[in-house]
């Protein structure tokens, strides 16, 4: 069953990890979509860039695809890639504000820069790009639905995160006032909180075997997350069978957060 036929999505951060996934099964369920990346077009995956490989991945499955770079902290990237998709599309129905970073590095001597990143891509991009979606999706005028990636690190601290943590609050609240405002036009908005997905993000992070024994320990399902595990939940708030569900977060952790001991 395809659950977003004939839909134009747009994703942020959808050359690598989990907004790859998400790219790649939104047309694998019918859609056309456009992909936002950042720094990506090195030839890193085998002999293509990761945007270039994601991009022929979605046209193999017989949909179309756009890519266009673009930090998403720059308040202008938002609209150009909304832009570029109604011009590719004619329209876009789902946004996946998904692009992030997460530096790892202690509280106390955190470089102001590293702060001030991580907030503006992390917080104000999604900001950015969710009001770009929002205002086309209302002069539209057929609803759409908008999913931010937020994290489990909304809800829980990490000792080498302070700077991070506070910007995935930020996106799920982000999405319960915008499906407070946006409601009215019919545009649902929620966030996916993953756990811990095994990307890019964090392979340093668990390069160390401990560290990674310590953390697939902690979740039920013994297993890091997929970022497909991430995508199939995106789809499915992102399409009709969610049609009443607005303002919601949906933890997809393996168990990861109901694990105290
Ligand atoms: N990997 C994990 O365990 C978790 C990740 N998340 C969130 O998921 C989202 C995606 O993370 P991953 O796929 O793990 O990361 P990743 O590092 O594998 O991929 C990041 C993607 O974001 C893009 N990007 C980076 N900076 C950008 C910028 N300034 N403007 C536009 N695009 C930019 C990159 O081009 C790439 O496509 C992030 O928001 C992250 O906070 C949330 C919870 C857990
Ligand atoms: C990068 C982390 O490993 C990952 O990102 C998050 O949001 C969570 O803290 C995960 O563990």
């Amino acid at each position: 069953m395809k659950l977003l036929e004939g839909k134009s999505v747009v994703v942020t951060g959808g050359s690598r990890g989990i907004g790859r996934a998400i790219a790649v099964e939104s047309a694998r369920h019918g859609a056309d979509v456009a992909i936002n990346y950042y720094r990506d077009n090195d030839a890193s995956y085998g002999k293509k860039s990761a945007v270039d490989s994601v991009v022929e991945e979605i046209e193999a499955l017989g949909r179309r695809a756009i890519a266009l770079e673009g930090n998403v902290a720059d308040p202008q990237t938002g609209a150009e890639l909304v832009d570029a998709a109604v011009q590719a599309f004619g329209k876009i129905d789902v946004l996946a504000s998904n692009a992030g970073i997460c530096p790892f590095h202690a509280f106390l001597d955190i470089p102001l820069d590293v702060f001030q990143r991580t907030m503006e891509v992390n917080l104000h991009g999604a900001f950015y790009v969710t009001q770009a979606a929002a205002r086309q999706m209302k002069a539209q005028g057929h609803g759409g639905a908008i999913v931010a990636t937020s994290s489990i690190s909304a809800l829980v601290g990490g000792g080498m995160q302070a700077h991070y943590t506070p910007t995935k609050a930020g996106v799920h609240s982000l999405m319960q006032s915008c499906a407070v405002s946006l409601g009215p036009y019919g545009i649902r908005c929620n966030s996916v909180m993953p756990g811990t997905i095994a990307t890019d993000l964090n392979a340093d992070d668990l390069s160390a075997p401990e560290k990674l024994a310590y953390m697939k320990g902690r979740i039920p399902l013994g297993r890091l997350g997929d970022p497909v595990d991430i995508a199939n939940v995106v789809v499915f708030l992102a399409s009709d069978m969610a049609a009443y569900v607005n303002g919601a977060a949906l933890l997809v952790d393996g168990g990861l957060f109901v694990n105290l001991q």
